[in-house]
């Protein structure tokens, strides 16, 4: 036969092409529009489905339900062969299954009717031996199914989940036969792939900068000149990422720009990046945010290339962004260094073409492969519940071909994968290395970085899945075995320990540096110093997230974290420290490296006030008219003042009064006049953060 279109098909079986596209998605097959061509085995399918369709159903009210249905299997047969690609031989061993089950079915029967009232359900169960085993009419069952949401004809399976629902509906007691018991993917998958098995497969791309340096322009700049809708079908889809190609040659990129993104998923321990893209606004040159993204992509050990950009501005000077680089350890060509750079203009499109061959210029140097001839192993991108399609995850394939039908395990969640879609909204069937595809037919939804695996079938995701949950604990407790000065001694005793990660942040750069320096020196022969990163201004989130991504401590000079940070610390047990005083952070440094760091008193956060206005008092100074946003504020508390994330003054409460009457404590939500001793210069937007010291046992 040769290739049909969707509407001729559709009409040699006299239905609208409307209803044949809801029919081919019930069989898994997926297609664009009427337009669409169907391959011949697909198209076969349907036309033997369709007629033999009605004789089932008229069958279904004249006959018994035992006869078996011999044409009805070779359709099920034929279904899988298409939509899973599995042999006659699994299929096979499909049908002796469900024999069993069917034996097993009319066991039941002859019990008395209290046993029957507990069956035993494969991970999958034919509708019309699900009827048997509950006793009830197939039109019965066929109804419940549909109610419950679930198409599926009489010789049609369904899981265990709907079986169990339906079958409790009715009353019995499920129990689901046992499985094969399988421990974890990574038992069964992370295999080494043969050296010869290798082939090339496209780079991954992230791009990073600081804010405003036109990361986002930028990728719609080479989204624009190379992904036009020159490929059928070609309307852009986001998923999470986008595929260009150049000279025959493909380049994914993650479409989320920013290095907290990139580091949110090292931190979750997934590796999804193969090239940084640094960009630089030539007219405004390296700025804090671009520190940070060298220095988040030195700790991945990730290649970096420059992009500087807005070459086009009257005030754009590349030689002074190159300088600059060199400063902060990014060497480019023409400084002695490798790492490559392309002046470009995402807004006029210049040089796009440049910074994409350099792209695959460093991928081949670097040669990224992978092994297509194996299980799909890869990383979500992004997930989400959608209304009408349940649970739907970006995934990166990092290694293996993923096929739709496949079953995976991601994270804690896992399924079938019933449709794939490309980042052009076209339906796939396969998804080869470094291809982004969205993904549908998974119970649950994953989180980004977590990583998927395709397994042997559902059984075996299932049972992975379940155990995954039951060992979420274990893996919090390894997971939070993160470094902290405290413990520092004696991992390093064990030898875990060979380098200390340090992120520095304080009030101006000459401390940053100060530190570091110190810090450096105090390397020995057991562990190395190591400032993976410094820079001014408060500890945030994404410090506290390059630090759990990189096992690293915090430590703050007249810095404060903000509060999302304290949190974030918390839950990723990072170790933070703030100190005023250089010296005693060398000190706490030193101590712990010998095993002697036993801080003596810890302390305890109170509560917060926000400066609303100020107020001058003869007699009493200024007076800090706040509202207390967080804890209470204690009469005798130690406070700090704090100023952007910066500690501008550290010092004790000289009074404290609700309206004109001293008060020793006010709580959240209250207002409060507080009046700092031998301290002035208060400012309203301020925030007075009280403390106490608590002593530790030793
Ligand atoms: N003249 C000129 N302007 C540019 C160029 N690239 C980006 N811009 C402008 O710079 C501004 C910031 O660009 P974005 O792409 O939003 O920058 P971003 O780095 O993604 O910014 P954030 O998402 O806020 O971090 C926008 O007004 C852009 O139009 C360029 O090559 N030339």
């Amino acid at each position: 036969m040769s290739k049909l279109r969707v509407y001729q098909l559709a009409k040699k079986l006299g239905l609208s092409s409307k209803e044949l596209i809801e029919k081919l998605a019930d069989l898994d097959v997926e297609v664009n529009n009427h337009m669409s061509t169907l391959e011949d085995e697909e198209a076969n399918l349907v036309m033997e489905l369709f007629s033999s369709d009605e004789k089932g159903s008229k069958k279904e009210v004249n006959e018994s339900t035992e006869e078996t249905d011999l044409h009805e299997e070779t359709k099920q047969k034929k279904k899988k062969q298409v939509n899973n690609g599995k042999n006659n031989k699994a299929s096979q061993q499909k049908q002796d299954k469900r024999n069993t089950v069917d034996k097993k079915a009319l066991d039941t029967k002859t019990d008395d009717n209290q046993e029957a009232k507990a069956i035993e359900i494969n991970d999958k169960i034919i509708v019309k031996e699900f009827a048997e085993l509950v006793k009830k009419p197939i039109n019965e069952v066929i109804t419940k199914l549909i109610q419950a949401g679930v198409m599926a004809a009489m010789n049609q399976e369904i899981d265990f989940e709907t079986a169990e629902k339906i079958a409790e509906g009715f009353g019995f007691q499920v129990v689901k036969k046992e499985s094969q018991v399988v421990e974890d993917v990574d038992d069964l998958i992370i295999e080494e792939d043969n050296e010869e098995d290798l082939k090339a497969r496209p780079p991954v791309v992230t791009v990073m900068g600081h804010v405003d340096h036109g990361k986002t322009s930028l990728l719609d700049a080479i989204r624009e000149t190379k992904v036009t809708a020159k490929e059928a079908g070609g309307i852009t889809q986001h998923i999470g990422a986008s595929e260009v190609k150049i000279n025959g040659k493909k380049i994914v990129f993650l479409d989320t720009p920013g290095h907290e993104a990139f580091t949110a998923m090292r931190a979750r321990g997934a590796k999804a990046t193969d090239i940084a893209i640094l960009v630089v606004a030539a007219d405004d040159g390296v700025m804090p945010q671009t520190i940070e993204a060298i220095n988040h992509a030195k700790a991945a050990e990730v290649p970096i290339i420059v992009a500087i950009n807005k070459i086009d501005k009257p005030g754009a000077n590349p030689d002074r962004v190159k300088q600059e680089l060199s400063e902060h350890g990014v060497l480019i060509e023409e400084w002695g260094g490798d790492i490559i750079s392309v002046a470009v203009s995402a807004l006029q499109g210049t040089n796009i073409d440049e910074l994409l061959e350099m792209i695959l210029l460093v991928a081949e140097v670097e040669e990224f492969k992978a092994n297509p001839n194996r299980n799909a192993v890869g990383v979500v991108i992004e997930a989400q519940l959608d209304k009408g399609r349940g649970s739907v995850a970006t995934v990166l394939v990092q290694n293996g071909t993923l096929k739709v039908g496949d079953s995976v395990v991601i994270g804690n969640t896992y399924g079938r994968i019933r449709a794939m879609i490309n980042d052009k909204g076209k339906p796939v069937r396969i998804a080869t290395p470094s291809t982004a595809v969205e993904i549908t037919g998974l119970n649950d939804v994953p989180k980004a970085g977590d990583i998927m695996v395709a397994v042997k079938d559902d059984k075996v995701a299932r049972t992975i899945s379940e155990n995954r949950k039951n060992k979420v604990k274990e893996d919090q407790l390894k997971a939070s075995q993160k470094i902290s000065l405290d413990a520092l001694y004696s991992q390093m005793q064990e030898g875990e320990i060979k380098e200390l990660n340090i992120i520095v942040k304080a009030d101006v750069q000459g401390s940053v540096e100060a530190v570091k320096q110190s810090l450096n020196k105090l390397s020995n022969d057991k562990v190395i110093i190591k400032p993976i990163h410094g820079g001014v201004g408060a500890i945030t989130e994404t410090d506290v997230m390059l630090a759990s991504a990189s096992n690293a401590i915090i430590i703050g000079f007249n810095v404060r974290p903000t509060s999302g940070a304290t949190s974030l610390a918390n839950k990723e047990e990072v170790d933070l420290r703030t100190y005023r005083i250089i010296y005693n952070a060398i000190e706490d440094i030193e101590a712990a490296m010998k095993g002697m760091l036993d801080p003596e008193f810890k302390e305890v956060e109170l509560g917060k006030a926000q400066v609303r206005a100020t107020f001058k008092v003869p007699g009493a100074g200024v007076i800090a008219g706040c509202y207390v946003v967080e804890g209470k504020i204690l009469r005798n508390a130690s406070i700090r003042l704090v100023r952007d994330g910066i500690v501008v003054h550290e010092g004790t409460i000289s009074s404290l009064r609700r309206f004109k009457d001293d008060a020793k404590e006010v709580a959240t939500g209250y207002e409060c006049g507080i009046g700092i001793d031998n301290y002035n210069d208060v400012k309203e937007g301020d925030l007075i953060e009280a403390y106490k010291m608590q002593e530790i046992e030793r």
